[in-house]
């Protein structure tokens, strides 16, 4: 009888938590929007498909108006602290950011070693493997790959060209996100991903069962809201689908033994990686094993973590930043006259050849993909853990450690007193003339010491695979396209119902 009135004061109890869960904020004299029993200020988000961005904007909006200089939230049970003056959040990330070094991710380990990965990481093995990494994403090193980024590109045009020919709308996100599949796919991986030539590929799916989950993901990440940390990590609760994790993991072990076997050289990441760890450095002489080896860096089950991370840090946020700028091109076809123009010029001026110093010329182009990120960054926030009590400057709040932070980019890039007009889309704010936000108020790729690693190469892959097609063809939007947009509750910012667009040759 005792066991049934336990089990029957269970939901009570949850109840009476969760009320004085909600009370977190108010009792450090901090503004919250009102919290919905259990999903906190989520519910709109899961229930309804609403974009996270537009939730968090909207309060955003609502407390900077009051003159505050902070709030918090809470994301199901888990308070979270959204900063909203530029100063608290240049502390935050750069000045004051030893007390918040880490992302606050969960992961475990000995349940999903892919997710070990840079973006998890934290404190000292983050410092580490961050410094170890950074040489494979210099500028000479992009520059590497830069002929593979182009080669993925020769499919893409094929695709459009029938597409144009057909007279049919085309879903852009879709083939932009095979385009980044198969460039990602082929330096991280070593592999030819064929996902443009075969939308069915392994790899195309293997893909979107990360982005859109699996039903098994998709539990496992509401429960990691619910639950503490250190009781998840205890019960060794895995997050990551076997399925996927067990291949990519065969792919890296794989490619790495054949190439080591056949001492094979290629331009691309998984090599520079093989030489970490097997040298614990990247050697000019490019060679992937030695006997004299002395000592390893990284071990595989490391490498092979960073490989997983650069494909899921890398497709999508560049697939989306291309999506967005052709449905931009296609909405002010003076923006893609003038680009075109640009591209066009510069070619011409490198008798044709599509090279990398081509591409670091064309300024209009560079403006286009930063104007592209600021009305439509990838990273709706930054997130970030307490990992040190911390005295907010300016004010009474003691963050208490373990804390979860979200600098809220989307709303920051949208507040009409960085940006005026913040709707529209304007490369010209990008000119060295026109330039008059404040620091912290552009951050597509993060500020500070968590800053995106791979910001070059995303923003050159970004930029070949729009050029090859504003370069060829003209794009006007597709009645299928239902405007005015809406973004999805995806994790990266997607447009409701897709981007279809009307192809035509030039
Ligand atoms: C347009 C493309 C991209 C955008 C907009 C983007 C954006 C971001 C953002 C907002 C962060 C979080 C930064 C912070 O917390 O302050 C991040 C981190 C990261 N990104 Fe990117 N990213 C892009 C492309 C890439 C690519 C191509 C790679 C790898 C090949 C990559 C790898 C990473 C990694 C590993 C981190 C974690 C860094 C760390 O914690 O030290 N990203 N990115």
């Amino acid at each position: 009888m005792f066991v049934v009135y336990i089990i029957a004061a269970i939901p009570l109890l949850l109840y009476l938590f969760s009320k004085w869960r909600y009370t977190y904020w108010s009792r450090r004299g901090i503004d919250n929007p009102e919290p919905d029993l259990f999903y906190g200020n989520f519910k709109k988000n899961n229930k309804e498909d609403t974009f996270f961005g537009y939730l968090l904007k909207e309060c955003y909006d609502k407390y900077k108006a009051q003159g505050k200089r902070h709030f918090g939230i809470f994301a199901f049970l888990t308070p979270v602290y959204i900063p909203i003056d530029l100063e608290s959040i240049k502390n935050i990330l750069q000045n004051d950011a030893d007390h918040f070094k880490n992302h606050g991710t969960y992961f475990n380990e000995d349940a999903d070693p892919l997710r070990a990965h840079l973006f998890n990481l934290e404190n000292d093995r983050w410092k580490n493997l961050r410094a170890k990494l950074s040489p494979t994403f210099t500028s000479g090193q992009i520059k590497m790959m830069f002929h593979t980024m182009v080669d993925c590109t020769k499919e893409l045009k094929i695709i459009l060209d029938d597409q144009a020919t057909s007279r049919n709308p085309i879903d852009i996100k879709d083939v932009l996100a095979r385009l980044t599949t198969d460039t990602i796919g082929s330096v991280a991986f070593g592999v030819n991903c064929n996902s443009l030539k075969n939308p069915d590929s392994e790899f195309r799916q293997y893909g979107k069962m990360i982005f859109e989950g699996t039903p098994s993901t998709k539990f496992a990440r509401i429960v990691a809201n619910f639950i503490p940390k250190w009781l998840f990590t205890k019960a060794g609760f895995k997050i990551m689908d076997k399925d996927v994790e067990d291949f990519f993991y065969n792919l890296v072990k794989d490619t790495t033994s054949y190439r080591e076997q056949n001492n094979i050289f290629r331009k691309d990441f998984l090599h520079l990686l093989i030489q970490l760890k097997n040298f614990g450095k990247i050697r000019e002489d490019g060679i992937l094993t030695n006997k004299e080896t002395t000592q390893s860096i990284m071990t595989f089950d490391e490498m092979a973590a960073q490989c997983y991370v650069f494909f899921i840090a890398g497709f999508e946020t560049s697939a989306s930043t291309m999506t967005f700028a052709l449905l931009e091109l296609a909405l002010n076809e003076d923006i893609q006259d003038r680009l075109r123009q640009n591209i066009n010029n510069i070619l011409k001026k490198h008798n044709n050849n599509l090279t990398y110093e081509a591409v670091m010329e064309m300024d209009y182009l560079e403006k286009v993909i930063q104007e592209t990120l600021r009305k439509h960054p990838p990273g709706t926030v930054l997130p970030r853990i307490c990992n040190k009590a911390y005295n907010a400057p300016n004010s009474d709040l003691v963050i208490q450690e373990g804390t979860r932070v979200f600098i809220p980019a989307y709303a920051i890039h949208r507040d009409p007193e960085y940006f005026p007009d913040p709707k529209k889309f304007d490369p010209e704010r990008f000119s060295d003339g026109n330039k008059q936000w404040p620091p912290f108020a552009f951050m597509p790729f993060g500020l500070g010491p968590r800053t995106c690693i791979g910001s070059r190469f995303g923003k050159m892959q970004a930029k070949v695979g729009l050029l090859s097609i504003i370069n060829n063809f003209r794009v006007t939007l597709n009645e299928r396209t239902k405007l005015p947009i809406t973004y999805s509750s995806a994790l990266i910012p997607t447009v409701k119902g897709g981007v279809w667009l009307n192809i035509e040759q030039i």
